[in-house]
């Protein structure tokens, strides 16, 4: 709905839709659609976009969502079986999408961590196999459109989306906010420093200048590979990169009794508790302490700022009952050490629920504390089941460089029937330092 990118930054001739006089000449209504291939799932977003006029943006009309488990990483020697989790998804497009509109129909997918672990062989060998099937496609398929976001774009545009949602990029008095992300396989922390000293401080790696609606930043955002919950459970098991199947993986995080298997990024891991005497939140957090210290980055800023934090921060304070799943609302970082703590300590009486339940609290809770260095009393927004990550979409700019979009005021959380929001965009290019915004590169932040 708004190209938070400012359009003067938006270079390039070709398009990946339509540009706005053909689509005025055929109609009004275009589509898009991306693949948001996660850790632990493949979601599909297919986007109607409608154009009133042509003195106005293009807006968004219609998404339809659709998701399978588990994500393609789960293929990692069956590229081929992870392709068709994609077409079953890709006939729903068909299905949606007019068959006139098909051949103007942008196709794309981004793959974050789960990918990103792979070997680079077999990760590409994926997208490869993917490529191929959208080749296939009576869709249009631009080049470069079938691969794995990094990190730093996935931090960027779910810090866009949230602070669009929150209305912050609007507002004249810009308070923005920062965001945590937990996903399965990585983690983002992104934030605009108001500090000097944090920008300094920081190596120029995680500091990402960029403008849109005429106003410069300077994100940090870091992402951390592996950081992810459910990597993070490997790591703690000490079976990350374990490719021995046979061994058995124990944690004090786990049931004493429990004897489980696990599959993730394809490999089977057999799991176990320990001896009760070492079962608890005590042991396990210094289990979990020695994946986090002295990992992670820890700007002194953050503990002053607002964070919304959503994925897995949402899953889990849901789950335990610490907010409502469809108001959410704000948590300490204490709540979560006590709920931790709650959960660790029943582990020998109670068997039911997530073996993993443990182990994924006292995660959390080490890695904003011990991890990023919140204070046990930081509140965080965890307002939503906030699906970031890729599933944003960008068309290149249909304004011509320099035309520009009117920063109209927009309250997207009041009264909008849309859960998603589309952030357009081209690269950035020009200003000394900006970085460029890759082709295929949106942002499209679900919230549900
Ligand atoms: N972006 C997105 N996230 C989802 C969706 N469904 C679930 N999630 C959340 O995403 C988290 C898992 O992260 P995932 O994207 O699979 O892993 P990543 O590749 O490390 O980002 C969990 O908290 C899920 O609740 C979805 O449809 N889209
Ligand atoms: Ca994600």
């Amino acid at each position: 709905e708004v190209d938070v990118f400012s359009p003067q930054y938006g270079i390039g001739n070709e398009e990946l839709l339509p540009s706005r006089s053909t689509s005025l000449n055929i109609s009004n209504i275009f589509y898009g659609i991306m693949f948001d291939a996660g850790s632990t799932g493949t979601r599909i977003h297919i986007y109607t976009f409608m154009q009133k006029s042509s003195a106005e943006p293009p807006h968004l009309d219609n998404e339809i969502f659709e998701s399978v488990k588990p994500g393609l990483s789960a293929y990692v020697d069956q590229p081929e079986q992870g392709a068709e989790t994609v077409r079953g998804l890709l006939d729903m497009a068909k299905q949606t999408i007019p068959s006139t509109h098909w051949s103007s129909t942008p196709v794309v997918l981004k793959a974050t961590a789960g990918l990103r672990l792979l070997p680079e062989q077999k990760a590409q060998a994926l997208l490869s196999e993917v490529q191929e099937l959208f080749e296939e496609s009576p869709f249009l398929v631009p080049d470069e459109c079938v691969s794995i976001m990094n990190g730093t774009y996935e931090g960027i545009l779910a810090w866009v989306t949230i602070n669009f949602l929150t209305g912050q990029l609007y507002d004249q008095n810009q308070r923005t906010v920062g965001i945590l992300d937990l996903g399965g396989a990585s983690t983002q922390i992104t934030f605009l420093p108001q500090a000097e000293s944090t920008l300094k401080a920081a190596s120029e790696k995680y500091i990402s200048p960029f403008e849109m609606f005429n106003r410069s930043y300077k994100l940090y955002t870091h992402s951390y590979l592996g950081f992810g919950l459910k990597a993070a459970r490997l790591a703690i098991l000490g079976a990350l990169g374990g490719k021995d199947e046979s061994r058995m993986y124990r944690s004090s995080c786990l049931p004493p009794s429990l004897k489980a298997e696990w599959k993730f990024g394809g490999i089977n891991y057999k799991y176990g508790g320990m001896a009760e005497e070492v079962t608890g939140f005590q042991s396990c957090y210094a289990e979990v302490l020695k994946v986090i210290r002295e990992k992670l980055d820890q700007p002194a800023e953050i503990r002053s700022r607002t964070f919304y934090a959503f994925s897995y921060y949402y899953d889990r304070a849901v789950d335990t009952g610490m907010i409502d799943g469809d108001q959410g609302g704000i948590i300490l970082v204490k709540d979560f050490e006590m709920k931790a703590n709650k959960v660790c300590e029943a582990l020998t009486e109670t068997n039911t629920g997530s073996p993993f339940l443990c182990m994924d609290l006292t995660y959390i809770t080490a890695l904003l504390k011990e991890g990023f260095g919140f204070y046990d009393h930081t509140e965080l927004q965890v307002r939503w089941r906030a699906y970031s990550g890729t599933t944003v979409w960008l068309f290149r700019s249909h304004y011509k460089t320099g035309e520009g979009i009117p920063p109209t005021p927009f309250s997207p959380l009041a009264g909008s029937t849309h859960k998603s929001v589309l952030v357009r965009g081209g690269p950035h290019q020009g200003a000394e330092g900006i970085r460029e915004l890759p082709r295929c590169q949106a942002t499209l932040l679900s919230v549900g």
